[in-house]
């Protein structure tokens, strides 16, 4: 029987173990926590994460990364962008210790702070050749709060190996859940990443009061950023009209239950950074993503313009509407 393990208990890692054992298959989602496994495995509930959710009955948690990946077929890793190289370390060790090989896929969505690498170079530097037979990406538009209601859910599953992606793609798709298989896992992960620093400044405006043509400039505008700094990274252009980039974009940009969202919204309420992230008790990718971005197109001369003011409140104490005012009486140009 083919078998799944999910690396990361917190909201998007619980969500997708709970589609997957949903499915029937044997799934066992791995947590740095004993009381939350044991609330898992009890309660069949994740209160912190998932508030108002029952999880499957069959999804088994375990604090013990043997039993989870031990004959795993697919391992699946979702913990945040800071904790990607810890768990990558541990899960190449024990897979070298069982000298067991799986397909790697990981839905984290972030680039690392100061190296401005995505999530797989970090898997490929922390783990051996011999571990993986594959390394993918689950991006797109996917709220973890949705897919636990069975609300109706399209995402993209990345890879350069077609097979492996379809191997997931199995172990995923449902009638509300419908995963489309894309070859372009650099573009798929940075559309994912990216995102999040357009949907703090959408956030931004909404708690500013400002209305939707404001937020449907900042996407679109906002996209035309993504795209470049992607193609700029190596990343196909068409990636961001697919669900890694305009979809996601458009769920987090428009979706209070996004954390970049809502983190933007508390700022533009007048919050302090360290207040908003005390409050939010769960990642908010895009802050770390904004400095790496900003970093990287420093370095290689790219215009942003969105990104550098969103920058600017989250790093340097800049006032919002300062830069909103900055940004809409810039020199006037063409869309293109
Ligand atoms: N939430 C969503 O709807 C979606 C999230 N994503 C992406 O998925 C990734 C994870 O996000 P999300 O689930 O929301 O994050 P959460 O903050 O909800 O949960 C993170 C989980 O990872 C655990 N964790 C953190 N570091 C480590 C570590 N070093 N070792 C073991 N476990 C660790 C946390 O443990 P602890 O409780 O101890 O902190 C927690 O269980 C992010 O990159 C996010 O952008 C993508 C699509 C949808
Ligand atoms: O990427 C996401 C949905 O596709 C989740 O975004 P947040 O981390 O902002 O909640």
């Amino acid at each position: 029987m083919t078998k799944i393990a999910v690396l990361g208990a917190g909201s998007w890692g619980s969500a997708l173990a709970n589609r997957i054992a949903s499915n029937g298959f044997s799934t066992v989602l791995w947590s740095h926590r004993a009381e939350q496994v044991e609330e898992i495995n009890q309660a069949h509930t994740n209160v912190h994460y998932l508030p108002g959710t029952q999880l499957h009955q069959d999804l088994l948690a375990t604090v013990d990364l043997k039993v989870a990946v031990d004959n795993a077929d697919i391992i699946l890793v979702v913990v945040p962008t800071k904790g990607i190289r810890e768990v990558a370390q541990k899960l190449n060790k024990m897979l070298l210790d069982l000298q067991h090989s799986a397909i790697v896929v990981h839905a984290t969505k972030g680039l690392e702070a100061g190296s401005h690498k995505r999530i797989s170079e970090m898997l490929l530097e922390e783990m051996e050749a011999k571990t993986y037979t594959a390394i993918a990406a689950i991006s797109g538009p996917s709220h973890a709060e949705d897919v636990v209601k069975d609300d109706l859910t399209a995402v993209s599953v990345a890879s350069p190996d077609l097979k492996a992606a379809q191997a997931i793609q199995a172990v995923l798709a449902s009638p509300t859940f419908r995963p489309y298989t894309n070859q372009d896992l650099l573009g798929s992960e940075l559309g994912g990443a990216l995102k999040n620093i357009i949907a703090i400044g959408s956030g931004m405006l909404v708690g500013l009061g400002y209305g939707v043509n404001a937020q449907a400039a900042l996407l679109t505008r906002g996209l035309v950023e993504l795209r470049r700094v992607g193609v700029a990274m190596g990343a196909q252009a068409e990636t961001f009209l697919g669900l890694a980039g305009i979809g996601d974009l458009i769920v987090t940009g428009m979706s209070a239950n996004s954390r970049n969202y809502r983190a933007g919204f508390a700022l533009g309420q007048g919050q302090s950074l360290p207040e908003v992230k005390a409050q939010m008790g769960m990642v908010i990718e895009g802050v770390n993503t904004t400095k790496a971005v900003f970093e990287y197109a420093q370095q290689f001369d790219l215009e942003i313009p969105i990104t550098q003011a969103i920058y600017q409140v989250l790093y340097q104490q800049a006032d919002i509407r300062a830069e909103i005012e900055a940004l809409m009486t810039r020199p006037l140009k063409s869309e293109n």
